[in-house]
């Protein structure tokens, strides 16, 4: 855009049209200085709208320096262009918002160049304004609309990507990744705003032997039914997530190790009521639990994970269906 300014401005210049090449050269001028000014500090914000301002409102004033729409109808597109380019650097209705503003200024140009309000008619130039006017509406309009639904369509696809990216396909909750990312902000809320919070490692025991014995479609279920136990037995505050194959976490914020402790006997105990239907018997699961705590020592959520599945490997080592601490209560 920047490079369209230099050139309009230098064809112009040439044309004979020397002051009215100021306001594309002046909008080249300001592309590079607001484009520095992002470079240096990273004001996205501030730069997106100078530029959109700019890009819509400079061809307008370059038109009106021209003598209105038939002597500069060019020019109006750069304008068009700049709003569908808008699409790529911002929300679509931020751009629908910009949109909205181009056509009302063409409207207001169109019946201010026709002179219809001050001659009180309409003459032939009049009416071949007001019918560019109207063409010139209606071609952007439409341009608009497919670049709208484009968009509306690449926004879909965009956050359909980010629930695959962050959601476990078998169970629907968060997978591995978007579960710590969860963790590492609270993690980061709370090591500097002060509070607490518990962290729970859970794993399904004999998870190999429920394969072996009913099936990997079965043991599938058994995951299944364990996720909708954890989802169900949890606050709306709390997180939970599966870390991998059969072990799942559940991160509780504003939770002390005993309030955790409690939380996992619900959950052990009720595993223990839960029953899978198979062809033969039903296949009936126990899952074991270890939990830690944040303290004001840890550097990384990855520490509090370590705890609690050092606190998990002794819930194993002693017998499995069990809830264990690190530190022990
Ligand atoms: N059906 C099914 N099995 C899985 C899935 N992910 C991992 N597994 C299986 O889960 C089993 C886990 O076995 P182990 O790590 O030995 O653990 P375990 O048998 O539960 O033993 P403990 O944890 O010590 O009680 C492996 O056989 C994996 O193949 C899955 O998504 N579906």
């Amino acid at each position: 855009m920047g490079l369209g300014g230099l050139l309009w401005g230098t064809l112009s210049f040439f044309s004979g049209l020397v002051w009215q090449s100021l306001i594309p050269y002046g909008y080249t001028l300001i592309t590079i200085v607001n484009f520095t000014y992002l470079y240096f500090s990273k004001k996205f914000e501030v730069v997106r709208i100078i530029q959109m301002a700019i890009s819509v409102l400079l061809p307008f004033l370059f038109q009106i320096s021209l003598g209105g729409f038939i002597p500069s109808g060019a020019v109006i597109i750069w304008s068009i262009l700049s709003i569908l380019v808008g699409f790529t650097f911002q929300n679509r209705f931020t751009t629908l918002r910009w949109f909205i503003f181009y056509l009302a200024l063409i409207i207001a140009g169109g019946i201010i160049d026709s002179n219809i309000f001050l001659a009180g008619s309409v003459d032939t130039y009049g009416l071949s304004i007001l019918f560019f006017t109207l063409n010139l509406c209606v071609t952007s309009t439409i341009i608009f609309i497919m670049f709208f639904y484009f968009a509306t369509n690449v926004d879909n696809l965009k956050t359909q990507l980010e629930t695959l990216a962050h959601t476990d396909s078998l169970t629907n909750i968060p997978n591995r990744r978007h579960i710590f990312e969860i963790m590492e902000t609270e993690f980061n809320r709370v090591k500097r705003s002060g509070g607490t919070f518990a962290v729970m490692m859970l794993d399904i025991d004999h998870f190999k032997k429920i394969n072996d014995n009913f099936g990997h479609a079965t043991g599938d279920e058994v995951i299944k039914c364990f996720s909708r136990c954890l989802t169900g037995n949890i606050r709306n505050i709390d997180s939970v997530g599966r870390y991998g194959g059969e072990e799942f976490i559940l991160f509780l914020p504003d939770s002390t190790l005993e309030q955790a402790r409690i939380s996992a006997q619900r959950i052990n105990s009720h595993c223990r009521d839960l029953q899978v239907g198979t062809m033969n018997s039903p296949c009936e699961f126990t899952v074991s639990i270890g939990i830690s705590v944040f303290t004001r020592t840890d550097n990384c959520i990855d520490e509090i994970i370590a705890r609690a599945d050092t606190a998990l490997y002794q819930a194993k080592e002693n017998g499995r269906d069990q809830v264990r601490t690190n530190p022990a209560v």
